[in-house]
C-alpha cells in the first residue's frame, strides 16, 4: 500500500516556476506517496493548512516553499509526532541547511522517499514556535530592509546588501540576559538565540556546531565598538563557523541554556525564523525533541574488511558465479 501525505505548497515562493516545480515534486513522490495537495494563499497560510492536516490525522506533512512557509507549517506539527518533510524553494533556505536536508527539489523529494526521520528540538519565543533562531538588533534590521521586492530582484544578495547598508548605522543597545542560573548585562549590536542554524547565519555561530537535539539553545552576543570591528567580528564568526571552532574575540560572547529571558534598552526588533515578530523583551524556552523531520540517512560507511598490512598477504578473487550456493 502506498504511503500518504499532505503536501502544503506555496505557489509564490522563490524565483522558480511554481507549476514546473509542483509537477517535478509530483512526478518524484506520487509513484510512492498519495499526495493530498493544498496551496497556501495570502489569507490561508501554511500554519492553518498544517493545523487542518494534523486534525485530519494525516500520516505525514510535507511543506514546500521558502523558510516562511516551512516554519509556519512546522509550528502546527510540533509535539504531534507526525513526520515533517521539507522541500525548499525559497531564497535563503536556512531551514533545510540547518537540519542537513538537501535544498534541490529532486534531492529533497528523494530524502522524503527514503523515509528516515530524526527528532529535533524546537523552542517557543514569547509563545510563538521557533525552529531556527531569534535575532535581536542587527539581524532584525537587516531582514526588514531585505523586502519582497529586493529578494525578487537580487535573491540572496538582497540580504547581503541589506546587511551592508545596516552596517552604516550600527546601533548599540544595553542587554540583560537571564538564564536558569545567572543574569548577564552587557552592551551589544546583535544577540542571537539559535536552536538550529545554518553556517550562513554567522551571527548565531559563537559556539560553532549548534546541536539541534541537545535540549539546549545557543546564544551569541556580538558587541563590536565600530563598523571596522563589526566587519572583523563577522569575518571571524564566518571563519570559525566554517572551521567548526568556537570564537575567540573579546567582542563576541556565547553561552548555552535551556531558556533565556532577554530585555534590551532601548527595545529592539526581533526576527523569528526569518519573520519580524515584534520587539524585546523576549522569553525563549527549548522544547526537546519537539519535531520529527525527514532527514537523509547518514551514510555511515562501515568497513567490511581490513586486510592490508598482514604479513605475506595475497588476495585472489574468486569467480563467485561458479561458486555453489550451499558452500
Ligand atoms: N498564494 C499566495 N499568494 C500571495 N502570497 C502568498 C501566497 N501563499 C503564501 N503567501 C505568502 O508567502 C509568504 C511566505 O513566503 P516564503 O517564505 O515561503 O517564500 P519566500 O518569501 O520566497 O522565501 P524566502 O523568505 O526564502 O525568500 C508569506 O508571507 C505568505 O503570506
Amino acid at each position: 500500500m502506498n504511503r500518504s501525505a499532505c503536501l502544503i505548497f506555496n505557489p509564490v515562493a522563490g524565483q522558480g516556476d511554481p507549476e514546473q516545480e509542483l509537477a517535478q515534486i509530483r512526478e518524484i513522490l506520487e509513484p510512492e506517496i498519495d499526495l493530498d495537495i493544498y496551496m497556501t494563499t495570502e489569507e490561508i497560510g501554511a500554519d492553518k493548512l498544517a493545523q487542518q492536516a494534523v486534525e485530519r490525522g494525516v500520516d505525514a506533512i510535507i511543506a514546500s516553499g521558502g523558510d516562511g512557509t516551512l516554519s509556519a507549517a512546522a509550528t502546527a506539527v510540533i509535539g504531534t509526532n507526525i513526520p515533517f518533510g521539507i522541500i525548499s524553494r525559497g531564497t535563503a533556505n536556512a531551514f533545510a541547511a540547518a537540519l542537513g536536508i538537501p535544498d534541490s527539489i529532486a534531492a529533497a523529494c528523494e530524502n522524503i522517499l527514503q523515509g528516515g526521520t530524526r527528532s529535533v528540538d524546537v523552542a517557543y519565543c514569547n509563545d510563538k514556535p521557533m525552529v531556527l533562531l531569534a535575532g535581536i538588533g542587527f539581524e532584525a534590521e537587516t531582514v526588514e530592509r531585505a523586502d519582497r521586492d529586493a529578494k525578487n530582484r537580487f535573491g540572496i544578495m538582497a540580504y547581503i546588501l541589506a546587511g551592508l547598508q545596516e552596517l552604516r548605522d550600527l546601533e548599540h543597545f544595553d542587554v540583560e540576559i537571564e538564564t536558569d542560573d545567572k543574569i548577564i548585562k552587557t552592551n551589544a549590536v546583535a544577540v542571537t538565540v539559535a536552536n538550529a542554524a545554518p553556517a550562513t547565519s554567522v551571527l548565531a555561530q559563537g559556539p560553532a556546531g549548534i546541536i539541534v537535539d541537545d535540549g539546549l539553545l545557543d546564544l551569541t552576543i556580538v558587541a563590536p565598538v565600530n563598523k571596522a570591528g563589526a566587519i572583523a567580528a563577522t569575518f571571524h564568526l564566518f571563519q570559525t563557523a566554517s572551521a567548526g571552532i568556537p570564537v575567540e574575540r573579546n567582542d563576541i560572547g556565547y553561552l548555552r541554556s535551556k531558556q533565556f529571558k532577554i530585555t534590551t534598552e532601548p527595545p529592539q526588533k526581533v526576527v523569528l525564523d526569518g519573520e519580524l515578530v515584534g520587539t524585546t523583551p523576549i522569553e525563549i524556552k527549548c522544547v526537546p525533541a519537539g519535531l520529527t523531520v525527514f532527514v537523509p540517512k547518514k551514510e555511515e560507511v562501515i568497513p567490511v574488511e581490513k586486510l592490508e598490512g598482514l604479513p605475506n598477504l595475497t588476495i585472489e578473487m574468486k569467480d563467485t558465479q561458479d561458486t555453489p550456493s550451499d558452500i
